[in-house]
């Protein structure tokens, strides 16, 4: 029988596929679980840090596109929070600047972050390939590969949780980025989930579905692989070469 004539799974059904996901979040990749076992290098935690923070700029960029293809009011409406969450607007400094204060509280300078010059290769291949996607993806199909954020407040709890402990050198006023997702990728998710259930409802639309958000899974997993090349094998692009 061919997926498209197979029947749809429930919407318990769906969320429960998309929910089952979870194991292939970064969270459990070697590379994060050295960071949240305390395993890292002072060097490490700054690469990531500096390698996040392309990441973390391009995210907003990421959402005009999305509200850029959207054709529906209310979920623009609902939408713009996530670009004020990062850029900040009067009275909240938003995400990015959260994200430039842990990197000082890990000992690198805004300009050293906003230099981009840690960006590996394949850190920025990874995260221009999510904001290409958006922009070429119905608005429906982008929101759905934001769902890995329902696995991010267990990773930013875990970070709360562990970098103090283990990281005595970083300054703590830097986890304050980590604070403000807890709730906001709760509220992000709710949102996102809704559009994705309500929008795929055949079986063959809702395994599509699945494969958008095992493609953000991928994008956020290559990153790391790119990142475990360069600071822990020490083999960043080009180290064999004289
Ligand atoms: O630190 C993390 O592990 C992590 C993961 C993710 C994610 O799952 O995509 C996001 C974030 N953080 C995050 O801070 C964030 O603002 C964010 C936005 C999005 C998105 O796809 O729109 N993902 C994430």
């Amino acid at each position: 029988m061919g997926i498209e004539e197979q029947t749809p799974w429930s919407r318990e059904e769906f969320e429960q596929k998309l929910r089952a996901k979870e194991k292939y979040y970064h969270i459990n990749h070697p590379f994060h679980v050295l960071m949240n076992t305390g395993k890292l290098e002072k060097k490490a935690i700054q690469g990531w840090v500096a390698n996040r923070f392309y990441y973390q700029t391009s995210i907003p960029i990421k959402d005009a596109a999305i509200m850029a293809n959207c054709t529906d009011r209310d979920t623009r409406r609902l939408w713009v929070q996530r670009i004020i969450d990062h850029d900040g607007t009067q009275g909240n400094d938003g995400g990015i600047e959260a994200w430039l204060q842990l990197g000082e509280a890990v000992g690198l300078s805004r300009e050293e972050l906003q230099s981009e010059q840690h960006v590996l290769p394949g850190v920025r291949f990874a995260i221009d390939a999510y904001v290409n996607f958006a922009r070429h993806a119905t608005w429906q199909e982008a929101a759905c590969s934001s769902l890995t954020e329902l696995f991010a407040p267990k990773i930013h709890q875990n970070r709360l949780d562990n970098w103090p402990k283990h990281y005595t050198w970083i300054e703590p006023d830097g986890y304050n980025y980590f604070r403000k997702r807890l709730g906001e990728a709760r509220r992000d998710v709710e949102h996102g989930l809704s559009i994705t259930l309500d929008h795929f409802r055949t079986r063959e639309q809702q395994e599509h579905a699945l494969g958008l958000l095992q493609f953000k899974l991928d994008i956020l997993w290559t990153m790391l692989d790119a990142m475990w090349m360069a600071y822990i094998e020490n083999k960043p692009p080009y180290h064999c070469v004289e």
